[in-house]
């Protein structure tokens, strides 16, 4: 669906060259919901600005739905840009205009016949849950229906692709929610590929299949959600990880506590795993006793997974059989 072939993009600063992305090749797959995570001055901004054509590249194509977006010409390349929808921090809603004026305007824009274009705005607005607050100016409205807006006004043309920058960084933790669940029911629902960029873990956990790690203009990680929170490779990805984890320290610190009295383990589970009764199962079998120290089970779009640190306490050869048995169940067993 989207073919990014070794793309750079390097600015002329005031201080020399910036070397913003460097060599990026990357393939969004139709209708997946790709995440692109790093700090700030990654580089994320000026990839996804590639992707629809607002900043050229230095090398490399961009190739969508079959059709060059880096190299196509300028008239052209409006047409193509219709099909690709995109969202912003700060919203960018034209503020003296009302919520259903704001969707109205690029539908204008694509010269729609005016009974169609209002039939056609009055469905996103349904659709974005804004029923009601249609006359409303953007100043009337809280940070998630100003981004229900901007969500209504990017689907407006019917895109293929939704391109999300930072789309939910200025919202509270539940909006963030209801934002990201919508998201998710319009890929779903309308089968529009999002790539979205972000610096916060939670939302690449909450709805995305694949990311992206970048750092300094390049990719250093990538692959599905749930194998990067798993078994993340770079220091990078360890920090963003963490985020979601919690703190290794407090872990630690029970590690040290436990310890001494020996058999301490980590469990990990994945997956489908983590709804079954494994530990249960083991302390049954092999006449065990299993004190929880630590967990967390973590919710991703494409399943759970999670880490338990336990302490194991009974006769050796029983321990090392449940260990046995819950490595034969798929679960990582780690000795600290
Ligand atoms: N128009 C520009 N002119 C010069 N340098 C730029 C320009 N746009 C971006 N840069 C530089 O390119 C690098 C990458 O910036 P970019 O905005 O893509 O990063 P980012 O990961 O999106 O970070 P942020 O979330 O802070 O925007 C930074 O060093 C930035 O200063």
């Amino acid at each position: 669906m989207i073919e990014i072939q070794q793309i750079s993009k390097t600015y002329n600063g005031k201080n020399g060259q910036v070397h913003a992305v460097k060599n990026v090749s990357l393939t969004i797959r139709k209708g997946e919901i790709f995440g692109m995570i790093g700090y700030s001055g990654a580089g994320k901004s000026t990839l996804l600005r590639m992707l629809n054509g607002l900043e050229t590249p230095t090398d490399g194509e961009i190739v969508i739905d079959g059709v060059s977006i880096s190299k196509s010409k300028a008239s052209h390349l409006r047409k193509e840009r219709q099909k690709i929808g995109m969202i912003f921090q700060h919203f960018n809603l034209l503020w003296s205009r009302t919520v259903l004026e704001n969707i109205l305007f690029p539908l204008e824009i694509a010269g729609v016949p005016k009974k169609q274009r209002v039939d056609r705005a009055k469905e996103l607005v349904r659709l974005v849950g804004l029923e009601g607050r249609e006359n409303a100016y953007p100043s009337e409205l809280s940070g998630g229906q100003k981004q229900r807006v901007g969500i209504a006004r990017a689907l407006a043309n019917e895109p293929k692709v939704l391109l999300c920058d930072e789309a939910t960084s200025a919202l509270d933790p539940e909006t963030t929610d209801s934002i990201l669940s919508l998201l998710t029911d319009i890929n779903r629902g309308l089968g529009i590929t999002i790539v979205l960029i972000t610096h916060e873990m939670h939302v690449i956990q909450k709805i995305c299949q694949r990311v992206a790690v970048m750092e300094n203009g390049e990719v250093v990680e990538l692959g599905a959600v749930l194998d990067v929170f798993t078994n993340p490779q770079q220091d990078i990805t360890k920090k963003f990880v963490k985020q979601i984890k919690g703190s290794e320290e407090f872990v630690t610190e029970l590690t040290r506590d436990a310890s001494s009295n020996g058999n301490t383990k980590k469990l990990t589970f994945t997956q489908s795993h983590v709804q079954q009764p494994h530990i249960s199962e083991a302390v049954k079998l092999f006449n065990i006793e299993i004190n929880i120290l630590n967990g967390k089970i973590v919710q991703t779009s494409e399943g759970s997974y999670g880490t338990l640190l336990v302490q194991m306490i009974g006769k050796t050869e029983n321990i090392e059989n449940a260990v046995s048995y819950l490595q034969s169940q798929q679960v990582e067993v780690e000795v600290v």
